[in-house]
């Protein structure tokens, strides 16, 4: 008998549901791979914004992960908001001992809101620790402008900076997003050696909150399911674009994506008669 395929995610929470540590486990579940979760800060947020946040001590989030690896080692680990610099530095620890061969680095530094979620100093520490652990990194347009310390105006920016974060930080391979920029929302992988672009029709919803968590989430189920990171990317792809077009239209705010977005015709779980 096969086992089950196994993923981690470290991440801050979402007590509405939408983003974080709370999208990262539907997202796994759905997928049908065995979610684990080592929390980082616990954020008081909804689909209106991020209200506060705690950080979990270090001492405490490095409890967490010995109680994972002790156990249950994962065959993928997606990190998400990782608050602060000793955070940062803890998870690249933790992941060289545990000898972690799939890591999806989203280098979450703001949310959709537009509310700061890590520290200017953070930034260097996922420069200089992170990224030469990652098999991939998925910063949106804002994340990877802050990374490369470069501007992104246009396409060729976009790929530019996938090519610097391989080339110069050191990454296996850089997602740049394009949600934020004009146009489709298209995407560009670079691995070092090609740029692959995943494409899709733009939407014209507000209802993305979680979006960047939940393809990341999708990228690291693939993986642990042992895909190919190309397949990984496109199955996210296809994962996040039924997710953000069948929306479920909950939450005052921007809200949450649909997890039952590619199922949508089978699956109806919130339709009212
Ligand atoms: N309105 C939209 N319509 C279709 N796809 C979108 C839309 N907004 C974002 N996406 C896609 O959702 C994914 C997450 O994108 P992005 O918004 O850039 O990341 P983040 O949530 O980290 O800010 C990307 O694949 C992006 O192309
Ligand atoms: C704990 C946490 N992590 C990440 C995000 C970013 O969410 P998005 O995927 O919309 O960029 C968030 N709002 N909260």
């Amino acid at each position: 008998m096969t086992e089950i395929a196994k993923a981690l995610t470290v991440a801050g929470t979402d007590p509405s549901g939408g983003a974080g540590i709370q999208a990262d486990l539907k997202t796994f579940q759905e997928i049908g791979v065995y979610g684990m979760s080592v929390i980082t800060s616990v954020v008081s947020q909804n689909s209106l914004g991020v209200k506060s946040f705690v950080d979990l001590e270090l001492d405490f989030v490095e409890s967490q992960f010995d109680a994972v690896f002790e156990d249950i080692p994962p065959n993928a680990v997606k990190s998400g908001m990782l608050s602060n610099p000793n955070v940062m530095a803890l998870t690249a620890r933790k992941l060289k001992e545990a000898n972690v061969a799939n890591y999806v680095l989203d280098p979450v530094m703001i949310a959709s809101s537009g509310h700061a979620l890590i520290s200017e100093t953070a930034r260097e520490k996922i420069a200089k620790e992170l990224l030469p652990l990652a098999t991939v990194v998925t910063p949106n347009l804002p994340e990877a402008e802050a990374l490369t310390n470069r501007e992104i105006k246009t396409i060729d920016d976009m790929k530019e900076a996938g090519r610097v974060l391989v080339e110069d930080y050191g990454v296996n391979a850089a997602l740049i997003k394009g949600g934020h920029y004009e146009g489709e929302a298209d995407d560009y992988l670079y691995d070092g050696q090609t740029f692959e672009k995943f494409s899709a029709e733009r939407f014209d919803t507000k209802h993305t909150h979680g979006s960047g968590c939940t393809y990341a989430a999708v990228i690291t189920a693939g993986l642990a399911n042992g895909k190919p990171l190309y397949k990984a990317v496109k199955d996210g792809k296809a994962y996040i674009t039924a997710a953000i077009s069948n929306p479920l239209n909950i939450g005052k705010g921007q809200g949450p994506t649909n997890h039952w977005g590619h199922r949508w015709s089978e699956v109806q779980p919130t339709t009212k008669v």
